[in-house]
């Protein structure tokens, strides 16, 4: 039975997708061990740690290889210390899943990184498409001071992962203010990958 055609329309202020199939948010109390400044991050728990950080309206057609799942990413503007808000960030659980991801609206980055550390950072506005490819770890960054508002489309396969960041300390690269704009630092935290885990990630392709 063939599965139905849909259509869906992307609010770009809100980020609101019609008919979507989930929708799920991350607070701020969702997001501990992510920002540099613990001292930082600890307060703003302590006075609004209920406040959501980004959410994602997204369509799941079904689970079959070979479909797709798209939707939308609102990201909220501010900052933890002088670190932009992000998002968790991951690498695909099948490594060498692609993903597109759309401006809608506001402006902020796509923080990218190799297995091996390379950094690579891409700017993201309305109308400007991001190519993310197979085998890249992948985050979101908000640099601006209005939401920023992205759509994207990946294989319905591909599943998240979540712990390679974390085992490395955070991504190798970290986004911080830079009087009105933004500047790349060091993450002192990082920790480059074994060349075991280099081989594990690469073993996930199919
Ligand atoms: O899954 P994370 O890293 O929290 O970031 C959310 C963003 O990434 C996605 O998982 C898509 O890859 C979407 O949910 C959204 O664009
Ligand atoms: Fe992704």
């Amino acid at each position: 039975m063939a599965i139905a055609p849909t259509s869906h329309r992307i609010d770009p202020q809100s980020g609101v997708l019609s008919a979507a199939t989930g929708r799920y948010e991350k607070r701020l109390a969702d997001l501990d061990g992510i920002y540099a400044d613990n001292a930082a991050f600890a307060e703003s728990v302590a006075r609004e740690g209920d406040r959501v950080v980004y959410y994602v309206h997204e369509v799941r057609p079904v689970a079959a290889r070979g479909d797709l799942i798209f939707g939308t990413t609102f990201m909220e503007p501010g900052r933890i210390g002088d670190e932009f808000f992000v998002t968790r960030g991951h690498i695909h659980a099948i490594g060498n899943r692609p993903e597109t991801y759309y401006g809608e609206a506001g402006e902020g980055l796509m923080l990218l990184e190799s297995p091996e550390g390379e950094t690579q950072i891409l700017e993201i506005a309305p109308r400007v498409m991001v190519y993310v490819p197979p085998l890249w770890i992948h985050r979101s960054v908000n640099t601006g001071a209005a939401p920023l508002v992205m759509s994207f489309c990946y294989p319905s396969d591909s599943g998240q992962d979540y712990g390679l960041i974390a085992r490395s300390g955070g991504m190798a690269t970290r986004i911080v203010a830079d009087g009105a704009g933004w500047k790349a630092v060091p993450n002192a935290a990082y920790r480059p990958r074994s060349k075991a885990e280099i081989d594990a990630i690469l073993a996930t392709q199919d």
